[in-house]
């Protein structure tokens, strides 16, 4: 039977939020030490790789589908479809300078040598910002670079930024965001691919679900209209028996929650109830 390969980071910031997803997605499976394993309910095998190689395994085909950050398909070059935004491993690619560093302006970093991990975005970045620096290509702990005087500044991954102030480096660019995505190989066969629609769907069902909330509340007719207005697509309104109350059901995006359910209650609904959604489908 065909099965839909797919690669994940073997350890580190994606690991989990990748078995997560999938979790979520209803594919089931046994974690071990083993590299690769079958799911136990889909047509799945899950390899689990170091992501700086998840790039090539997919435009080689050696993998149908991967979970990687956008960082890398970049700065390996790799020609392979983004299918989604994942929500998670969002991060930056940043150069910081030590602290004592008087820094102004771009041109500051003219001559010098910046430490990176990402040589391909960094070297794309000075050329268009026309800065001739020494790039020094680093796999990890870039950060440490200034500190054992092998470099001026560095450009690697930040997101709290907790990194940087413990090793007393400041940020002063930003030359990418970056989240996970999952990523595709363009010449699938047309047996995969149906196994990859049915990934692909399931995924945007649960990322639609993580960032969508139920809201029921109730409300009597005198504000119906305006409350209905505050509310996205077609809430659903349910007379109450006997009395004058309605209950109204909708879907609400979680970034514009709270907000809005403070206009809702001073437009008067009350009895609100906010609930999570497992899967949402369109
Ligand atoms: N601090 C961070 N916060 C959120 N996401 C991050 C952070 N650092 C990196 N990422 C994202 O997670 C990916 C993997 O980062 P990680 O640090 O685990 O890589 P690694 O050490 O190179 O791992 P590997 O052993 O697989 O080579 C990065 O390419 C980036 O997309
Ligand atoms: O801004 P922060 O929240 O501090 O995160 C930034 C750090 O996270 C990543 O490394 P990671 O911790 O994944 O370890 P690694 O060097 O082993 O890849 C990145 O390379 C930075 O060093
Ligand atoms: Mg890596």
């Amino acid at each position: 039977m065909e099965c839909l390969k797919i690669a994940l980071q073997k350890s580190g910031r994606l690991y989990t939020d990748s078995i997560e997803l999938l979790k979520d997605c209803g594919i089931e499976m046994n974690l071990g030490k083993q590299l690769n394993t079958k799911s136990l309910n889909f047509p799945m095998e899950i390899l689990f790789l170091r992501d700086d190689d998840i790039p090539k395994y997919i435009e080689d085909g050696v993998a149908d589908v991967g979970i990687v950050g956008k960082n890398l398909i970049l700065e390996k070059k790799k020609n392979i479809n983004i299918i989604e935004y994942l929500g998670f491993g969002r991060c930056r690619l940043s150069i910081a300078v030590p602290e004592n560093f008087h820094y102004t302006r771009l041109d500051d970093l003219d001559e010098k040598r910046i430490a990176t991990s990402h040589p391909t975005l960094l070297s794309a970045f000075l050329k268009k910002s026309q800065i001739k620096a020494h790039i020094h290509h680093i796999s990890g702990s870039v950060e440490i670079a200034p500190n054992i005087g092998i470099s001026d500044a560095v450009c690697d991954l930040v997101s709290s930024g907790e990194t940087l102030f413990i090793n007393n480096l400041k940020e002063i660019e930003t030359i990418l965001e970056s989240e996970a995505v999952l990523t595709s190989y363009p010449h699938m066969k047309s047996s995969k691919k149906s196994i990859a629609e049915i990934l692909y769907c399931r995924i945007q069902a649960v990322k639609r679900a993580r960032t969508n909330k139920y809201l029921i509340l109730n409300a009597t007719n005198d504000n119906l209209e305006e409350i209905l207005s505050c509310l996205s697509g077609s809430p659903t309104v349910l007379p109450l028996n006997n009395t004058k109350w309605i209950a109204v059901h909708a879907i609400i995006e979680e970034r514009y929650l709270w907000n809005k359910i403070e206009k809702l209650k001073r437009l008067g609904a009350k009895d609100l109830l906010v609930l999570p959604i497992k899967k949402m489908m369109i």
